[in-house]
């Protein structure tokens, strides 16, 4: 049995592996530039975060219909079952759909029949966390916030995400409020690629409760220290760090000294179809080129629970933190 986690940074397009983006492809008529699985895979080879964007826009042509997002977020959710996923808070990304006329309806009822569903075929507890593209415009992120009125039972929190050097967290000031006001939770991606004061910004102006990613924060020590001080859960993606080239290798990756730091640190996966591995792949990961002891893991994992939207909820996550605490480590050979 793997160890008990929630997952806080999770895009649902990218978990769109190629057998299924081929099997969406001939189910809808749509034609990929890619002659196999295999011929798509070798495309995996990211310079930076905008070539991996490049391809995960692309590929998203093969969404359509309610049932194209059910069955992705359904084999997601086996997947992270398998890998000791307890609840999963979502992302997902209607402006890319909305471009491609396919409407905020048919998005956010396909990802629900899956979700609302997925405590009894997964035994997965889910929120769903519509995020905003911010290499899009300000007036294009209120919109989509509109869009999304009639579906706001549904949708947790907001969340922004794509190309992150050159659009600072101030930009979506007013969404962001607009969001607050009607009672969304507010999560942004920070210090991926772009600076520590981006991080700044976002708690500041946009009144974030979790940094995703924020891995550049280690560069600006009050900026840990304040981190620290006031428990702002970061939620890191090692595996997708290294394919985007944000660390050289795993083995490089900062997140011993964060925790060490007193940082609130999560461990994610970011876009596991296309960064080589889901939440407990990357708990693995971190673990062997880290040597992470399992006590770290176990705080890891308690992190997560401790970090998500479960202040509805808070019987469930109580349930949760006891698993973690009762995990036994299986013995390692
Ligand atoms: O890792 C990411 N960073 C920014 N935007 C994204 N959209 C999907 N994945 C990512
Ligand atoms: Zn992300």
């Amino acid at each position: 049995m793997p160890l008990p986690k929630a997952e806080l940074h999770l895009h649902i397009e990218g978990t769109l592996e190629p057998e299924l983006a081929f099997e969406l492809a001939a189910r809808n008529g749509v034609s990929l530039p890619y002659a196999d699985t295999d011929e798509l895979r070798e495309a995996y080879r990211f310079a930076d975060l905008q070539s991996f964007l490049n391809l995960y826009y692309e590929l998203m042509a093969v969404l359509r219909t309610e049932r194209d997002f059910e069955d992705l977020a359904n084999a997601y959710l086996a997947r992270a079952a398998a890998q000791g996923v307890r609840h999963a808070e979502i992302f997902f990304d209607p402006q890319a759909h909305l471009a491609r006329g396919v409407d905020m309806g048919t998005v956010v009822e396909g990802l629900w029949r899956a979700l609302g569903s997925s405590e009894a075929a997964h035994g997965v507890s889910t929120r769903l966390i519509m995020c905003f593209l911010r290499d899009e415009s300000a007036e294009s992120a209120l919109r989509t916030l509109d869009a999304a009125k009639p579906y706001l039972d549904r949708i947790t929190g907001v969340g922004l995400d794509s190309a992150e050097v050159g659009h600072p967290p101030v930009k979506f000031r007013e969404v962001y409020e607009a969001a607050a006001a009607l009672g969304l939770r507010r999560v942004a991606h920070a210090g991926e690629e772009g600076p520590p004061e981006y991080v700044t910004e976002a708690l500041d102006v946009l009144g974030v409760e979790r940094i995703d990613h924020g891995l550049r924060c280690v560069e600006d020590p009050a900026l840990v220290e304040r981190l620290v001080r006031e428990r702002v859960p970061l939620t890191l993606c090692p595996l997708s760090n290294v394919r985007l080239r944000t660390v050289d290798t795993l083995a490089d990756h900062p997140l011993p000294a964060m925790l060490d730091a007193g940082l609130l640190c999560t461990v994610n996966s970011d876009d596991p179809a296309y960064f080589g591995g889901y939440a407990g792949d990357n708990f693995d990961a971190v673990r062997e080129a880290l040597g992470l002891t399992e006590e770290r893991l176990r705080e890891l994992a308690r992190n997560s629970f401790l970090a998500s939207f479960l202040e509805d909820d808070e019987e469930r996550r109580a349930r949760y933190l006891a698993e973690v605490e009762a995990y036994v480590f299986p013995r390692r050979a």
